[in-house]
């Protein structure tokens, strides 16, 4: 069962005004998480749903496990600048989509007066997903103000079956305290984060964190869990010490049927 945590709640106003009900979870240790479930309206957000569905170039790499090679659970899309240092996980280095190609993408970006982002993306119908992620920038920026992003992960998840596995989001290129900022599209999926063991621990095991069975660390620290359902349209923003001290994991659920896509917006040290 997962831990049920104590949030404080406070609100904050949307970039169209109304009020959105913001819930800061204190981690303890300067880590934190941000969750507001009701991020976007719900039809604004099957509007993006079924854009980010169809016009996305989506593939399903094959990474390294544990030295295994295996088709990563799930489809992704990776878009940054190129002059920004290149994503590398499980042995995998993602194509990196960039606007560079597209020159006239630019105008879009000064209209929208975020020049200060250096991100961005493009293949033949990316137009639209340059409002799209300017739309979002925008909104999170609004929601939580000093925040500053210049790549995005996409994440679809095509049923219950498809998952991501613990981990920290720790790369050195997003710095020692990173911001993450999650939106959710189409099905309901539970987040779980847990917080890391102390290395010598698991080094005397011969254990990563992340190898160490859940039911285990349920027995002996429940508090240690969190849960969060995140729906379609909330926004989920882990920050401060989260990706040092935290795993993070979206599990396996027979019940989520349908598809769910996941935007991961990251700040790449410069
Ligand atoms: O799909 C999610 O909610 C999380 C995705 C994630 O953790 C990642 O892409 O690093
Ligand atoms: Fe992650």
């Amino acid at each position: 069962m997962s831990f049920r945590f104590k949030a404080v709640c406070d609100s904050s106003a949307s970039a169209s005004g109304e009020e959105l009900k913001k819930q800061v979870v204190n981690l303890g240790d300067g880590s934190e998480v941000v969750h507001i479930s009701r991020f976007l309206p719900l039809a604004e957000s099957w509007k993006w749903f079924d854009y980010l569905d169809k016009e996305i170039p989506w593939i399903r790499p094959t990474i390294r496990v544990y030295g295994r090679s295996c088709v990563q659970p799930r489809d992704m899309c990776y878009v940054s600048s190129p002059e920004l240092m290149e994503l590398s996980y499980s042995g995998y280095q993602p194509h990196t989509h960039s606007w560079d190609d597209f020159p006239r993408l630019r105008e879009l970006l000064d209209a929208a007066r975020i020049s200060e982002f250096s991100i961005f993306y493009v293949v033949t119908t990316m137009k639209n997903l340059i409002a799209f992620v300017v739309l979002f920038f925008v909104k999170v920026r609004k929601a939580l103000p000093g925040s500053r992003f210049n790549s995005v992960l996409l994440n679809r998840y095509k049923g219950g079956g498809d998952y991501v596995s613990w981990h920290a989001d720790d790369e050195k290129l997003y710095g020692l305290t990173p911001e993450i900022a999650s939106l959710s599209f189409g099905c309901e999926r539970e987040f779980l984060l847990r917080k890391k063991k102390p290395k010598a621990a698991l080094q005397g095991q011969g254990k990563t964190a992340a190898e160490e069975p859940l039911s285990k660390r349920l027995k002996s620290n429940t508090i240690d869990q969190h849960s969060f359902n995140l729906k379609h349209g909330s926004l989920l923003v882990m920050r401060g010490y989260t990706q040092r001290d935290w795993l993070h994991s979206v599990p396996k659920r027979a019940k989520a049927t349908e598809t769910r896509i996941n935007l991961t917006f990251r700040l790449i040290m410069q």
